[in-house]
């Protein structure tokens, strides 16, 4: 089907010796809200800038509303909406008239600016601030408000394409939950939605597909199921060393009573996922290391997509066998 509202193919855009896009290819539906996954440095936001113009790829094309946004950049921004990674530049804007004048930008009405903006402060609980002006040096709205005020300022009016680049930074738990469902409403109101984020536990519940980027390269694809890559019933027993561990591996690395899928070290934490009827044994294991002061602490809950991507973007990784994923790209 060619009726995707952002296609990108066989992107490359090197900086000097950095290959910060390596040939990335990636499409969004409308209506499908897709995460774009990767740690610092993944370069997300060199994509996002050639998407929206603001840089020009090397090599490759990008095709946004089916318009060719290298050769016709102006005309591709006007499908597309963004929330940039920054701050929006709002100072002596009340959240109102920054979102109301977003709104008229993007061709609404001066009635329907405002009713878009009473709307979207009531969809993300910021009616107190709607009316309070933000000064510089950060003063007047806090910084989560004023990510909140450029989310809203992003949609305003409806576009096809909304890419939003971490938008939930600096935002409280009860906010990023609204947030979070302000995003997959625009995905279900037709529109397609990049949505580019750190927080991938909070981003699984929302997104249709997710790309998940590793210097430069898309390391996986597909949804968060396919990605998660385990069993519905796998576990992940996590495991907390303390900050003066020395030797994780004699703490953990000897032969284990119990069946291991894959290991993956991040910093001081280490996540083994188990079949379920390994729990036992695992809960058995991880007391005994506690007790013998070798970690902090244990957890064993249900295996997440956390998991997979840090596997994806880890190079301390140990698989067991071959994730059972059936996706081309579920290794690295
Ligand atoms: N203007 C630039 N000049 C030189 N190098 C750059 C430039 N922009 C990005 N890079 C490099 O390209 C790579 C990708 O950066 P990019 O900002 O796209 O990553 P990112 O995934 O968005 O990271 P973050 O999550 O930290 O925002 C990095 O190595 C970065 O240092």
């Amino acid at each position: 089907m060619n009726d995707d509202v952002l296609r990108v193919d066989g992107l490359t855009r090197r900086f000097g010796a950095v290959v910060a896009n390596d040939d990335v290819s990636l499409r969004v539906r409308p209506g499908a809200v897709v995460g774009l996954l990767g740690h610092n440095g993944a370069g997300k936001t060199t994509l996002v800038s050639q998407v929206v113009g603001l840089l020009r790829p090397d090599v490759g094309s990008i095709r946004v509303g089916g318009v060719d946004a290298v050769a016709e950049p102006a005309t591709a921004r006007r499908y597309v909406a963004l929330q940039p990674q920054g701050q929006a530049p709002i100072d002596g804007l009340t959240p109102r008239s920054a979102i109301e004048m977003s709104g008229r930008i993007r061709g609404l009405s001066p009635s329907a600016a405002r009713v878009a903006a009473e709307s979207l402060a009531e969809e993300l609980d910021i009616g107190e601030w709607l009316d309070r002006r933000a000064l510089p040096e950060s003063r007047g709205l806090s910084g989560g408000i004023r990510r909140l005020t450029a989310f809203a300022m992003a949609v305003a009016a409806p576009t096809p394409l909304v890419i939003l680049d971490e938008p939930t930074n600096d935002i409280d738990a009860a906010r990023r939950r609204l947030l979070w469902q302000a995003v997959r409403r625009r995905g279900d109101a037709g529109a397609g939605v990049l949505l580019v984020t750190h927080n991938v536990a909070e981003a699984e519940r929302i997104v249709d597909d997710l790309v998940v980027l590793h210097r430069g390269k898309v390391v996986a694809a597909g949804s968060p199921a396919r990605l998660r890559g385990t069993t519905g019933s796998d576990l992940r027993l996590e495991l907390q060393f303390a900050p003066d561990a020395v030797d994780l591996e004699a703490a953990d690395g000897g032969p284990l009573p119990f069946p291991i899928r894959r290991t993956v070290r991040s910093g001081r934490r280490v996540l083994h996922t188990v079949a379920t009827d390994a729990a036992a044994a695992a809960v058995t294991w991880a007391a005994t290391l506690r007790e013998r002061e070798l970690i902090d602490g244990y957890a064993l809950g249900p295996a997440t997509l956390e998991d997979a991507y840090l596997a994806l973007t880890s190079s301390d990784v140990d698989e067991a066998e071959p994730a059972p994923t059936g996706t081309e790209a579920a290794h690295v």
